[in-house]
């Protein structure tokens, strides 16, 4: 079987700040249709490797592979096209409507010509129904700044659906969120999961949240993976390690 992601040795340069590399020799493989998740204290590496599978990161040695695609200058735009991205923080504009910063997610698609009038009216339909389905019908013309942490969250959950991703990376999707509004929003990580086959995988602090969700745990410490397996005994193994 083909695997979604591979990660093979990744290393970036090494680092003065830390006295060594922010990824040591990373390897890791998530396969098609899995839910993931990435833990490990601050600072361990976990968003680094997230943005280094979408080829954010400048990497010294080492080999990432989307859907058996070798992720070079090249490739880039190709693998791209796979993957979703939720980055931390959500990364939205404030000022703008729900629905412009879902149609934020297809700049990278259309061509300038085509948005110089607006968005096509058959995006903006997908907006308006991706928006619907996340639960935001009310909110589409909203600014998105006056939304709650949760519906934000939501809107950047839309944001990465309209490119139709095979593989969506979240980062820390939950973080200053209630315990209603984390479940909500994965609740809808997981729907996706078994719904759609989406691949998923997401950064995450919590063990038991990780527990009920993921079906592997990758564990980071210092750049390098301690731990890669189910999540069945994660919190007698890892909570002192991951004691925040
Ligand atoms: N561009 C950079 N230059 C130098 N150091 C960096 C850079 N980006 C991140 N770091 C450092 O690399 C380490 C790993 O950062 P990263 O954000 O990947 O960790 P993390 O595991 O996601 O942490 P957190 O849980 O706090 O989000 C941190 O110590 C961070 O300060």
């Amino acid at each position: 079987m083909q695997s979604a992601i591979e990660c093979e040795n990744l290393e970036t340069a090494y680092a003065v700040s830390l006295s060594r590399p922010i990824l040591n020799r990373i390897n890791c493989t998530i396969n098609p249709g899995e839910f993931v998740c990435l833990l490990g204290l601050n600072g361990a590496g976990k968003s680094t490797l997230l943005r280094a599978m979408i080829g954010l990161v400048p990497l010294k040695q080492g080999v990432i592979r989307i859907n058996g695609v070798t992720m070079t200058p090249r490739t880039l735009t190709q693998t791209r096209r796979d993957l979703g991205m939720l980055f931390q923080g959500g990364g939205l504009i404030r000022q703008l409507p729900a629905i412009e910063n879902v149609l934020c997610g297809r700049l990278g698609e259309l061509p300038t010509w085509k948005t110089f009038w607006g968005f096509p009216k058959q995006d903006r339909r997908l907006a308006i129904d991706l928006l619907t389905r996340l639960g935001l019908q009310d909110q589409i013309y909203q600014k998105t700044g006056q939304l709650s942490g949760g519906q934000q969250q939501r809107v950047a959950i839309a944001r990465a659906l309209i490119q139709s991703p095979k593989i969506l990376l979240a980062d820390e999707p939950i973080t200053g969120l209630d315990v209603m509004a984390a479940r909500q929003v994965m609740d809808i990580l997981s729907k996706l999961h078994q719904e759609q086959g989406m691949t998923v995988v997401v950064v995450l602090h919590d063990l038991a949240l990780a527990a009920a969700y993921a079906q592997r745990a990758i564990i980071l410490d210092a750049g390098r993976v301690v731990y890669d397996g189910n999540c069945d005994r994660l919190h007698d193994q890892f909570s002192q390690l991951l004691s925040y």
